[in-house]
């Protein structure tokens, strides 16, 4: 069979074949569910089970407010985890059968690999294939899980975020490996639904890429939340009558009823053999692209968690768009620009950040100036009764221009935003103190005293 476009991927790669191609055959390859990570297996899913997280939390934190609420709060997971995936099962469904039935689209279910640039095998669950080719191909194949060669060499059984989420019942002790995103998330949603956790990373603090102040307040608050074991990996793993037992590097051992790998995502470039069409890929398996969303093959574009590029859905998102529209009219390029992506971490407390950390502008030698506000200092972090948030902005100090902001506490993911449009429309962190009218008593105004605060 042969296609103007194949499109491999449904998760961001299901939003090219749009109205506007409607004049062109398009196939689209996908081997589980449409909707891909975010859908199925990441953001989504995640998030409805961290804002649930986030209610159990402040159910807990009642009684600090006067409001008498008695006993252990947890919630019931089989309701929580069915409540999700009713919902999120049926919109994929409703996301093949819409593309199933519009008439340009053929859709093929089974796992693409290519044989030649522009000529793939589609083997299928039942092992049958097809072999298929398009003029130009969109490679939208995403990332995958990795475990650690300790847990696997064990054989011991390992979840990773795409097998916790429908689990049959939170453990009782659960151990995390790795303290990034995805560990940081889930320690958050397991401990509200009464696990025990141990969180096991190898750096000096959590979410280690993140600006020190971040970082470090992070680590001290959920410090008393975790059993946490930084400066350590797992070097062995048994079962044992009373669990699973994980040896540290420390010569320690945790003993948990399930384990959780969240250490780290591999693209799906070798599953796809993207060597046999001739890809260009780096040293960790990624597709290079162009700012055209172009690789090194003529007609073939790249998107999303398979790309060098910032892992983030609303990224992958932005990309498909160029992609798609440089496909429509590739003589008036869109070009992407992923300089200033803010990202969210949706853990307790809430963090989200934008633009250069402070180490990394001590090692460009930049000069700038620093503001750093707490929650605590404005009216509505005394609302919140809030002992730990921290907003941190980082502005140049020659052109005043905001070069990094890193927000901790509650609503980071959502505050971020204004630094974001500010930084986007190049709005000198002096105006965007001084000009706009900061509705009081509103959070917003943590961002705006901590620009009147620089240094
Ligand atoms: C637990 C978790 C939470 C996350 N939370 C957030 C968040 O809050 N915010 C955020 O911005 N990002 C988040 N992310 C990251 C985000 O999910 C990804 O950046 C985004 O989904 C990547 O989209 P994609 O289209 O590149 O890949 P995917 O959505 O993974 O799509 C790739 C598709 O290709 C299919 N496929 C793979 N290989 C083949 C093949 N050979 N043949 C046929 N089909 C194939 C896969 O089945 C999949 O459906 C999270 C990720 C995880 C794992
Ligand atoms: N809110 C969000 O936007 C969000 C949420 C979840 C995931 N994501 C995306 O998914 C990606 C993958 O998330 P992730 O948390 O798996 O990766 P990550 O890169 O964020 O963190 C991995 C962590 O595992 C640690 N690690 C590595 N090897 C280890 C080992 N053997 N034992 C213990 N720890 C080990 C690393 O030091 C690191 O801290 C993220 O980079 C992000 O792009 C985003």
């Amino acid at each position: 069979m042969h296609f103007d476009i194949v499109v491999i991927g449904a998760g961001s790669g299901n939003m090219i074949a749009d109205s506007r191609f409607a004049d062109k055959s398009v196939a689209i390859v996908e081997e589980a569910s449409f909707g891909g990570t975010c859908l199925n297996v990441g953001c989504i899913p995640s998030k409805m089970y961290a804002h649930t997280a986030d209610l159990v939390d402040a159910v807990s934190d009642a009684p600090r407010f006067g409001i008498p609420a008695d006993g252990a709060v947890s919630a019931n997971w089989v309701q929580v985890r069915d409540r999700i995936f009713d919902q999120l099962d049926r919109d994929a469904r409703d996301a093949r059968r819409g593309r199933e039935d519009t008439p340009n689209i053929t859709v093929l279910t089974g796992t693409a690999a290519f044989v030649a640039p522009k000529s793939l095998t589609v083997t299928s669950g039942d092992g049958s294939t097809t072999d298929i080719s398009g003029d130009r191909i969109v490679v939208a194949a995403g990332s995958r899980p990795v475990v650690p060669d300790a847990l696997s060499q064990a054989g011991i059984d390992c979840h990773t975020s795409d097998s916790i989420m429908r689990v049959d019942a939170a453990p009782r002790r659960l151990a995390v490996l790795g303290g990034g995103y995805i560990g940081v998330e889930f320690a958050h949603v397991f401990r509200s639904f009464g696990s025990s956790v141990t969180v096991i990373e190898p750096s000096d603090t959590l979410l280690s890429g993140h600006d020190h102040t971040i970082t470090t307040t992070f680590t001290n608050t959920v410090a008393s939340h975790y059993d946490l074991r930084l400066r350590n990996s797992v070097t062995d793993a048994h079962r044992a009558d009373d669990g699973i037992v994980l040896s540290l590097d420390d010569g320690s051992t945790v003993t948990v009823d399930m384990v959780l790998a969240a250490t780290g995502r591999t693209p799906n470039s070798d599953r796809l053999a993207c060597a046999a069409a001739g890809i260009d890929l780096d040293d960790t398996g990624h597709v290079v692209i162009d700012a055209q969303q172009r690789t090194n093959i003529d007609g073939i574009f790249a998107l999303g968690d398979i790309c060098a590029s910032v892992p983030l859905k609303h990224v992958a998102n932005r990309e498909a768009k160029v992609v798609a529209d440089n496909l429509l009219d590739p003589d008036q390029p869109s070009i992407m620009d992923d300089d200033l992506v803010p990202s969210a971490v949706f853990t307790d407390p809430q963090i989200a950040s934008i633009g250069k950390t402070e180490q990394q502008l001590k090692d460009a030698g930049t000069a700038y100036k620093i503001g750093v506000k707490k929650y605590s200092d404005v009216a509505f972090g005394w609302a919140l009764q809030d002992e730990t948030g921290v907003c941190k902005i980082l502005v140049d100090r020659d052109t005043d221009r905001i070069l990094g902001a890193h927000i901790l506490g509650p609503q980071a993911a959502t505050l971020i935003h204004i630094l974001s449009v500010a930084m986007q429309f190049d709005i000198p962190a002096t105006q965007l103190a001084a000009r706009p009218f900061w509705t009081h008593p509103t959070l917003p105004e943590l961002i705006e005293n901590t620009l009147l605060e620089l240094d």
